[in-house]
């Protein structure tokens, strides 16, 4: 059975009147990936700064492979920490900067594997300004994992890369990770980056976690109107229920779950396709937004406006009229808690 890396229960912070943690559960399992995504101030980086013992909670409990870390200052935890602006000494070259946070004689050797494995040997003489991005985050990776953690913490340690070298060093990392069987407990606000680095995904909105799961869960089965949103764009739509279908202002739309009467569905836009008008529910575009790989078109229809995912060579331009059909299926969403204003209690119900 796979072992319990990681779990926090009940974890709750205030700073001031802002309560920026409400209570979060949470378990990582051993060589689990597991990425926090949400919004600028929805308390992801205050949740890793506690597991790394760098903030107090102010309730709630923090376990190590079933031991209690609560307490212990954060040398004591043995995890291995990567922030978002690596944190290297200028000073110092790359195995120095490894070698740094080891102890005993073989300080050097263990560099040098570190450096190693993330295949960084030939600049292991350099100081950080000498490195590209890529090759610095990948130090700092270096020196999270040579004392040999299991687990690692990720402080949006891509988002100073640029696009091209963020996906690549993301995957390298996925596999170094993967090959050590080390944990990993990351913190993005990158839907993108979260499902293709992540085994899962525990999506944080207000100081709560809104829903925890697999990217493909979280994205095709979003729980809430603010998931649905947060993971990519979608279409909310009322309807009614009728068991494996909805009633919509888009005609019947296939459910992913059965339901009865009214409800809230999300269906993303690429659940629908647009066709010559006489085919489909009538529309009239609005927008184009031409993006290379795909196209997403704004269509009105009735007095609503939703998008759609077409394919880069799809004819329809501003102004024509259309005709949309659904290809997908629908998610019925639950009901949105509303988020306690900051400085508030949660009504007792
Ligand atoms: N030491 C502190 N003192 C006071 N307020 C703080 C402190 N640390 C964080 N906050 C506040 O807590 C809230 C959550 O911050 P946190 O950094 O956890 O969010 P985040 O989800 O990581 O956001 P971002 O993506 O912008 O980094 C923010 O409103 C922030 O201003």
């Amino acid at each position: 059975m796979e072992r319990e890396a990681l779990r926090v229960e009940g974890l709750r912070k205030r700073y001031g009147g802002l309560e920026v943690l409400a209570g979060v559960d949470l378990s990582l399992k051993e060589g689990e990936i597991l990425a926090l995504l949400g919004p600028s101030g929805s308390g992801k980086t205050t949740l890793l700064r506690i597991v790394a013992g760098l903030e107090r909670p102010d309730a709630g409990r923090v376990y190590l492979f079933g031991q209690d870390v609560t307490h212990l200052p954060p040398e004591r935890r043995g995890l291995g920490v990567v922030f978002q602006d690596y944190a290297l000494f200028p000073h110092l070259t790359a195995w120095e900067n490894v070698a740094f946070g080891l102890k005993g004689p073989r300080r050097r050797e263990k560099a040098l594997a570190a450096l190693e494995r993330v295949g960084l040997t030939l600049f292991k003489d350099r100081r950080p300004h000498e490195l590209s991005g890529g090759q610095q985050q990948r130090v700092a990776l270096a020196r999270a994992l040579a004392p040999g953690p299991r687990v690692v913490l990720l402080d949006e340690p891509f988002s100073s890369l640029d696009a091209g070298l963020r996906a690549a060093t993301r995957e390298e990392v996925r596999t170094i990770l993967k090959g050590l069987g080390t944990a990993a407990l990351l913190v993005t606000h990158d839907q993108e980056e979260a499902l293709s680095f992540a085994d899962r995904i525990g999506v944080l909105r207000g100081g709560r976690l809104e829903q925890v799961g697999t990217p493909e869960e979280v994205y095709l089965r979003p729980r809430t109107p603010f998931v649905a949103q947060f993971l990519g764009q979608t279409n909310l739509l009322p309807g009614e229920g009728q068991g494996r279908y909805a009633r919509t202002f888009l005609g019947p739309v296939p459910l992913s779950e059965p339901r009865e009467g009214p409800l809230l569905l999300s269906l993303r836009p690429e659940a629908l396709r647009l066709r010559p008008p006489g085919e489909g529910v009538v529309g009239q575009v609005l927008a184009r937004a031409f993006k290379g790989h795909d196209l997403t078109y704004r269509v009105r229809v009735q007095d609503r406006e939703i998008l759609v995912q077409e394919g880069p060579e799809a004819p329809f331009r501003e102004g024509d009229w259309v005709g949309v059909e659904v290809v997908g299926q629908g998610v019925p969403l639950s009901e949105e808690k509303p988020l306690t204003p900051p400085g508030q209690a949660a009504a007792k119900p």
